[in-house]
């Protein structure tokens, strides 16, 4: 079997959270869905561990390219599509598994042209499928208000509007295109971390990129998605990487498993609805002191599963997920 899966100029990508979420679906049989292929770790997992076939799906051609020379090692076990997890359901339906992994995968972060990453100077990119409106394309175009409510409410950033301010007034000297210097433009926002915080960019970067690429309006829809394509008992694993994201997923399957409380104080108890899901994960699950050790990217993942009821599907609406809304926008 071919080794090289996963290799751009860096290190492989290292699957998060694999071994948790295989042990919690054994005895796997059946189609998979993987919607977000990368470097193939889930797909290899899942086929080794007893998945009879799998759907990848990537939306970045770089991870079709890289997984060119080992893919057909597999035979026609392991069909990759170029496309978005939010129409996975078009892709396949009557499957027995999806699983997402979401956000970007070392080989995307360790190519500096593709411009993710604060840690390398590069384009100031972003676009997972190299093509549409990347972030520098993003930063020049967004008023100073909408640019501070997409680094709070994507990124969690407390300093948005300061952050925002620096942004604008910087571009009127000069237009920001490269990861080095949005990077500075944000440092010089923001104290000086204390050992073990993360870089001051981190929040603004993910902030765009969630914006650059329609994160959540993606993660929305595939979710949905998946409940359309899995049969009766099917499995649905989600690992998130930042608290917006899981408290989305959380929010999906606690309203598809009729359990989803009251949406905030001020709001009546939402009726009992027939279930779509029951939740497998009550709590998260994260990454033992073993992955932590081999593996630190794990950090903040966060894995969350469910499995599909019999009932049919319907809608779920942006709100009933606490899906974040930029103001002012529809
Ligand atoms: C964290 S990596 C997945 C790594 C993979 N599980 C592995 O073990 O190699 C996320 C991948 O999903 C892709 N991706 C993110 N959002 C997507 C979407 N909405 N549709 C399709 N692919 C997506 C990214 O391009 C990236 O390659």
């Amino acid at each position: 079997m071919a080794t090289g899966a996963g290799k751009a100029d860096g290190a492989p990508h290292v699957p998060v959270l694999l071994r948790p979420l295989l042990d919690a679906v054994a005895p796997l049989s059946g189609t998979w869905i993987d919607g977000t292929f990368g470097a193939g770790g889930y797909s290899r997992g899942l086929l080794e561990g007893g998945a009879e076939r799998v759907i990848g799906i990537d939306r970045d051609p770089l991870a079709h390219r890289m997984a060119e020379d080992w893919i057909k090692d597999y035979g026609g076990k392991l069909e990759l599509k170029l496309g978005n997890f939010a129409d996975m359901d078009e892709f396949a339906t009557g499957v027995e598994g999806v699983v997402l992994d979401l956000g970007v995968s070392s080989m995307q972060l360790d190519i500096a042209e593709r411009g993710f990453s604060f840690q390398k100077d590069g384009p100031l990119d972003m676009r997972m499928e190299q093509s549409g409106e990347s972030a520098a394309e993003l930063v020049k175009r967004l008023d100073e208000t909408t640019l501070a409510d997409v680094l709070y409410t994507y990124g969690e950033e407390r300093a948005s509007r300061r952050i925002a301010k620096a942004i604008v007034r910087e571009r009127d000297r000069e237009p920001i295109e490269t990861t080095a210097r949005l990077s500075q433009i944000v440092e010089a926002c923001l104290p000086r971390p204390k050992p073990g915080q993360s870089h001051p960019a981190t929040r603004s970067f993910q902030a765009l990129r969630i914006a650059v690429n329609d994160e959540y309006g993606a993660l929305w829809r595939g979710l949905m998605a998946a409940e359309r394509a899995l049969k009766p008992g099917g499995w649905l694993c989600v690992v998130t990487f930042h608290s917006v994201e899981d408290r989305m997923v959380k929010r999906f399957l606690q309203a598809r498993s009729g359990r989803l409380g009251t949406v905030s104080r001020h709001a009546p108890v939402a009726p009992e609805q027939e279930a779509q899901f029951v939740t497998v994960t009550r709590k998260a699950v994260g990454p033992d002191e073993d992955e932590l050790k081999a593996n630190p990217r794990a950090r903040s993942a966060r894995l969350r599963i469910g499995r599909r009821t019999d009932v049919a599907s319907g809608e779920v609406g942006a709100d009933t997920l606490n899906m974040p809304q930029l103001k002012g926008k529809k």
